[in-house]
């Protein structure tokens, strides 16, 4: 029994109070130098306790991208556990993109590291890869039904080659993407306000209205900024879903740092751009 306010919950209500903006913790090698930090321990660490220093009272949602971390082995991954501490005490909700996906038995175990309340890495949400099956996901949704978590699913990803694998089509007609789009909307049945089990659907992907994206739960759209869509792209690209959609910038907004002000302004720009591509009332 959740003895926790489910995600989907608090996640509508942060993207009430702030926008949805996400901004990704992607401290690639090529940003730290450019930051003026070593590729090391120590500029990782500096690189994420600035973004969430400059950002954590404005931004709906963090989204630490785990390779980044794990390239510095067991210290990488403690710089992890602090940022994800660090950003959740400072009131931002953390989604750890991880993208874990493996057979049941093992998917437990992924889960336990990542949504058990007693995990160092405990975050809010995280994202997991169904291409292995929806059904092989279920002990992390079980998990995230009691700890009051939430996970974004792999339906439509924004990069190139997704194609291939999503866009293949069943026996009964429909395409991989839209089953596993499916499989959410009936994870969230009857959830209110929002439902905690979201879609990872692409802002890069064009006009998508041929797929089912009224799924009463969180749509999270990376590819804004540096993989090419815009603030402006949003509603050509989900139409009437656009009130759950979670659109992450990573590159686009951590390229101006390590300035805490400069960071600000250009998530503040992007959080405008989204608030302008809104539909009003
Ligand atoms: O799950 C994701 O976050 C994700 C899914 C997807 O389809 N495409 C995608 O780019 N991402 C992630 O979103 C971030 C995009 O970063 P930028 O291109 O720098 O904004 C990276 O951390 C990617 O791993």
């Amino acid at each position: 029994m959740t003895s926790y306010e489910p995600f989907g919950a608090r996640l509508r209500h942060a993207m009430d109070e702030r926008g949805p903006l996400c901004v990704g913790i992607d401290p690639h090698a090529s940003l730290l130098g450019e930051w003026g930090l070593n590729d090391d321990v120590a500029g990782l660490e500096r690189f994420s306790r600035t973004v969430v220093e400059a950002l954590s009272d404005r931004v709906a949602v963090f989204k630490p991208q785990s390779a980044f971390f794990e390239r510095f082995g067991s210290r990488g991954v403690a710089v992890l556990e602090k940022t994800v501490q660090a950003a959740r005490a400072a009131g931002a909700l953390v989604l750890m993109d991880a993208k874990r996906g493996d057979i049941g038995s093992t998917m437990a175990a992924y889960a336990e590291a990542f949504l058990h309340k007693d995990s160092p890495l405990f975050s809010d949400a995280l994202t997991v890869s169904p291409y292995l099956g929806y059904g092989s996901l279920a002990p992390a949704v079980a998990l995230a039904r009691e700890s009051g978590a939430g996970l974004f699913v792999l339906a439509l990803t924004s990069n190139p080659e997704g194609g291939e694998v999503q866009h293949a089509v069943r026996a009964d007609g429909r395409d991989v993407g839209a089953t596993m789009l499916a499989h959410l909307a009936a994870e969230n049945t009857g959830e209110q306000p929002l439902g905690s089990f979201g879609a990872v659907v692409g802002a890069t992907l064009g006009d998508l209205s041929s797929y089912d994206l009224d799924i009463n739960g969180p749509l999270l759209a990376p590819g804004v900024g540096a993989q090419g869509a815009t603030p402006a792209d949003l509603p050509r690209v989900f139409g009437k879903a656009i009130r759950n959609v979670v659109p992450n910038v990573s590159r686009g907004v951590l390229r101006h740092g390590p300035d805490a002000g400069a960071l600000r302004a250009s998530a503040e720009r992007f959080a405008d751009e989204v608030r302008a591509a809104l539909p009003t009332g």
